[in-house]
């Protein structure tokens, strides 16, 4: 096998920029040289001779002698024109830009396809955990029925602070901003935003469903109240941020982002601070967890480090799931969810005609109320009260489930 030498042309020099150079400066063995780096804030001091940086894009698109594009800027709009640009002018890009890409998802698919340029980003999702090829070429042929997991690291952090460490919320978001892990804009992580954009391309890869971002319904920690984290205590569980992507029995898929209870002994439980954890479960090989970093300098730029090596083979993903299960399409009226909703008598509490059925009810003056009961998933997306303030929703530690009565449509579809 012949492998090619990278000359790269680095857009951001930030948290995982200055990761990638370190790591880079460590890899000897990969024939990679990063040429020239384009940053955004002159005034800013750099570890780095000034030659190295420039502040017009054009630097690095336009030179020939950059073969490969690394983008990792904490800008979505402009990481989108950097990226197509890049691809249009035959130039192979790594990028860990995952709201970028959840956005731009399929015209970026198009134009690998006609264009035959690579675009890799293995550390967009999960960061250090090798999951985008897994599921493109482990799991190429193997019926993967589920992928669910803890895919932001911040909240997880946050999480991990407030649960084990008794810390306070805007302190452990401070620490988790401090330590790299956040966004730049840390609403992405703490609103479940991030996370759904990771599920977005978590769906593309295990299969084959491209949807766009604000079809998945997701929900973030913000709105975990203090009753719902009392309920959790009192039934020795933990709230931890869960996206989840479901195939259907009878077709279609139904996929969320929720603040999800966990009992102590499930996989999920075990994962802590920044770190991520993805279980899939597969017809054949049954059930896998993965375990590790999902945020920070070196475990991002890990990631792309091992997509810089798959460059070097001439790695391209091939989205065959995409042409194998064109009929897998998302179906979020025809999955059912437990959860518990908590909320206060100001804001109004749910409708229970929304409800399947309502399983238990309690109300107190003094520590507020809430209802347990099986809503559907696209019935729960609608609700109006979902995002009324002093409303928190918390999925019961059951997994996402089809409805009984599964809408004629989609029986339809499934029959085609
Ligand atoms: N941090 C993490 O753990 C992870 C981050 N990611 C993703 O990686 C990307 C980078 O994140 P991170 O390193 O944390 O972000 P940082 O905020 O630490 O760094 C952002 C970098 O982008 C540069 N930049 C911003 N806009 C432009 C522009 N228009 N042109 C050139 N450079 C620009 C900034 O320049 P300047 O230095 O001049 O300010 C800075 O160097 C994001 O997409 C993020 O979502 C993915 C996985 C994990
Ligand atoms: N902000 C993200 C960074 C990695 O993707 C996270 O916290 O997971």
């Amino acid at each position: 096998m012949t492998r090619t030498d990278l000359n790269i042309g680095l857009f951001g020099f930030g948290v995982v920029g200055q990761g990638l150079h370190a790591v880079l400066a460590r890899t000897p063995g990969l024939r990679a040289r990063i040429g020239r780096i384009a940053v955004k804030n002159r005034g800013k001091a750099r570890s780095l001779p000034a030659e190295v940086f420039t502040y017009d894009k054009n630097d690095l698109l336009s030179d020939p002698g950059l073969t490969v594009i690394v983008e990792l800027i904490d800008d979505a709009d402009e990481a989108y024109l950097i990226v197509k640009e890049a691809l249009l002018r035959g130039k192979a890009v790594v990028t860990a830009n995952k709201k970028m890409l959840a956005e731009h998802l399929p015209e970026l698919i198009e134009i690998q396809q006609t264009t035959g340029t690579p675009l890799l980003y293995e550390s967009a999702a999960c960061a250090s955990l090798p999951v985008i090829r897994n599921l493109e070429e482990y799991y190429d042929t193997d019926l993967l029925e589920s992928v669910e997991g803890i895919v932001n690291g911040s909240t997880n952090y946050i999480l991990t602070a407030m649960h084990r460490d008794a810390q306070p919320y805007a302190a452990a978001l401070a620490r988790a901003q401090e330590l790299g892990f956040a966004e730049s804009d840390p609403a992405l992580d703490v609103e479940g935003l991030d996370a759904r954009n990771k599920l977005v391309l978590l769906l593309a890869h295990a299969f084959g469903a491209v949807v766009a971002p604000a079809e998945l319904l997701a929900v973030g920690i913000t709105s975990i109240s203090e009753l719902a984290t009392a309920y959790a205590r009192e039934q020795g569980l933990i709230i931890k941020l869960v996206a989840e992507a479901r195939r259907l029995p009878g077709g279609g898929l139904a996929a969320a982002v929720l603040p999800t209870l966990v009992r102590p002994g499930h996989e999920l439980a075990q994962v802590h601070d920044e770190f991520n954890g993805l279980i899939t479960q597969s017809t054949f090989a049954d059930r896998q967890f993965f375990l590790g970093r999902g945020a920070g300098a070196f475990p991002t730029a890990s990631a792309v480090l091992s997509d810089l090596s798959a460059l070097t083979y001439g790695y391209r993903y091939a989205y065959k799931k995409i042409h194998q299960n064109a009929h897998l399409v998302l179906a979020p009226d025809a999955a059912e969810v437990d959860v518990l909703v908590t909320f206060d008598d100001a804001s109004g509490a749910p409708d229970r005609a929304d409800f399947v059925a309502v399983h238990q009810e309690f109300r107190s003056a003094q520590r507020g109320n809430y209802l347990t009961g099986t809503i559907g998933l696209g019935q729960l997306a609608r609700a109006s009260w979902l995002r009324a303030p002093g409303v928190c929703v918390v999925r019961l530690a059951s997994p996402l489930r089809a409805a009984v009565a599964v809408p004629a449509a989609l029986e339809e579809a499934a029959v085609a």
